[in-house]
């Protein structure tokens, strides 16, 4: 196919295509409008919450909202369609190749938040996860779904979709939404993309020949492109195509140019960072995230109110089934995959229980460390309890109750649930790698350990148990860990600046012919 079929492709596609015109080629009335700014996600805590990346596409839109238009596109799934909030009809989307037709429609927030669903009930409207069927496996068509979603966002740039909003630029999340900036690229539209990585190793690989099915014209499929070894790699449309990628924090950004952590892209990503087009944003957290006001737990704390965290300490034993203990109580509450290292967890638990510990876990994820971790609850009753599920009020009750959390992941982008034990009063202990480096001061607002060996997990497990018992020093590091604010109001700020320079750029702002001339004169 050559560029001109792609070109009629998209004729077919938008209709009366505006022929790589924009709105947004600002004049005078329109340029004091927000720029419109679509943030495309596969989940959204709003609705349906799998991991990080869900907190963050409820709070960082929200965040941005002052200064720009800004609105969600998610999937439509029972979560989303079955919310309880009337679902405004929007238009049509029209279909391609084998991504088929489907509604656009949107939901008004209670806050004035602005979703766009995809009601697509043959994608999406399903029994399991956004992206895993209720058996653990990934869906045979995911491709066409997240393409869909993919699709709909590059559509609503190019003014497809909704006669009355089109996207200056799209914010796209991980490799579902990547395809977008493929799309818009092929299309020559000029709506620019910010592509950020929460999690790289989730690259959405599927075989070379699947690109027929979702419109990916064949040029478009050297390994310069988005071949990755022989697959059809999602991940590289939003890497190569995207104006500006984002990863979510500083060192995780560093880390993704090397062969350890870059997951066979590390040549991309560093070829992306010399152009000046790879930068790391670390998330925040919001305000919900408060040990004083949070309506999960039984009572509410503050900064040296030490009696209010024993008293969520004493529920959650109960809620666990511990025995009254007066050692430390230690957590787990994570997605349980390879990347969280729950492995080490397992391999300490013994000795945190030897030492007069217990453990507390939540988690959901491959059933072969769910089930290891049931085993160990029983070979420990009364001291280490374990909840294989997802639970947004337990998981923040033990922030609030715990005292330690455990956090050897093998690698973390940025990581949210040790930012939420520091709130809460939980010192973290993770592993030294990316957003956990920047995140936590070792010894200050808690521990890091430096080799991924039991071993060294064990040692700063231990200096944990003695910082516990100085009773003035633990005190202290509570305290600073409850003192620090990892805001949205702070994040905000570095995706603003990206937002504008790629929308001012995409679309110049049209001086005002009485102002050129004041700025002459003023010369
Ligand atoms: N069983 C359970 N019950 C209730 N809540 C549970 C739970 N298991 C996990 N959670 C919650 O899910 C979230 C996990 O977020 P993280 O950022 O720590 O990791 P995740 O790997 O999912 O996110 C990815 O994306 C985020 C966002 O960018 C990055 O911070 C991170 O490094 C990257 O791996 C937290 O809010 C946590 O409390």
């Amino acid at each position: 196919m050559g560029s001109s079929a792609i070109t009629n492709d998209f004729r077919a596609l938008v209709g009366a295509v505006r022929d790589g015109s924009h709105p947004s080629s600002y004049d005078e009335e329109e340029s004091s409008q927000r720029r419109r700014v679509l943030f495309v996600t596969p989940e959204s805590a709003d609705f349906i919450k799998v991991g990080g990346l869900g907190d963050v596409s409820a709070a960082l839109p929200r965040a941005m909202s002052t200064d720009f238009d800004v609105r969600v596109m998610i999937p439509g799934y029972p979560q989303v369609v079955g919310a309880g909030y009337p679902l405004i009809e929007v238009g049509r989307l029209p279909a391609l190749a084998g991504i088929p037709e489907c509604e656009l429609a949107r939901i008004d927030l209670p806050d004035g938040l602005i979703v766009y669903v995809l009601v697509c009930p043959e994608l999406f409207e399903r029994e399991g996860s956004p992206y895993l069927a209720p058996d653990g496996r990934d869906w045979d068509d995911n491709h066409i779904r997240f393409g869909r979603l993919s699709l709909a966002a590059a559509q609503l740039a190019a003014g497809v979709g909704d006669p009355a909003w089109q996207a200056d630029l799209l914010h796209l999340n991980d490799w579902p939404t990547a395809l977008a900036a493929g799309y818009l690229h092929w299309w020559k539209q000029p709506a620019p993309c910010v592509f950020t990585i929460h999690n790289l190793a989730y690259q959405g690989l599927f075989p070379l020949d699947y690109h027929q099915s979702l419109g990916i014209p064949p040029e478009a499929l050297g390994t310069d492109q988005l071949e990755f070894y022989g697959n059809l790699s999602f991940m590289k449309a939003g890497l190569v195509h995207a104006e500006q990628l984002t990863t979510v924090s500083a060192t995780y950004a560093r880390e993704i140019t090397t062969e350890e952590f870059g997951c066979g892209l590390e040549r991309l990503l560093r070829e992306r960072a010399e152009q000046g087009r790879l930068c790391g944003i670390a998330n925040g957290i919001d305000d919900t995230w408060d040990p004083q006001s949070d309506a999960h737990l039984l009572r509410g704390f503050g900064t040296s109110d030490w009696i209010g965290k024993r008293i969520n300490c004493e529920h959650l034993r109960q809620m666990f089934g511990l025995a009254i203990c007066h050692g430390p109580l230690f957590a787990v509450v994570s997605r349980l995959v390879h990347q969280k290292g729950v492995d080490l967890t397992i391999a300490a638990a013994e000795s945190i229980v030897r030492k007069g510990g217990q453990l507390v876990v939540i988690g959901r994820g491959e059933p072969s460390i769910e089930s290891a971790l049931r085993n160990l609850a029983a070979r420990f009753p009364g001291a280490i309890g374990v909840r294989v599920g997802f639970s947004e009020r337990e998981a923040r009750c033990i922030f609030a109750g715990s005292d330690f959390l455990l956090m050897p992941s093998r690698f973390e982008p940025c990581g949210l649930s040790q930012m939420y034990a520091q709130r809460f009063g939980s010192l973290p202990i993770a592993h030294r790698t990316g957003g956990l480096v920047d995140t936590i001061e070792d010894g200050v607002t808690g521990f890091l350990f430096d080799r991924m060996t039991v071993e060294s997990f064990k040692a700063a497990i231990n200096r944990a148990f003695s910082v516990y018992r100085t009773t003035d020093l633990f005190y202290a590091m509570r305290r600073a860990a409850m003192g620090i604010h990892y805001h949205w109001s702070v994040s905000s700020v570095p995706y603003a600046h990206l937002y504008r320079g790629l929308i001012d750029r995409a679309f110049p702002p049209v001086v005002r012919k009485d102002e050129s001339k004041t700025l002459v004169n003023s010369n």
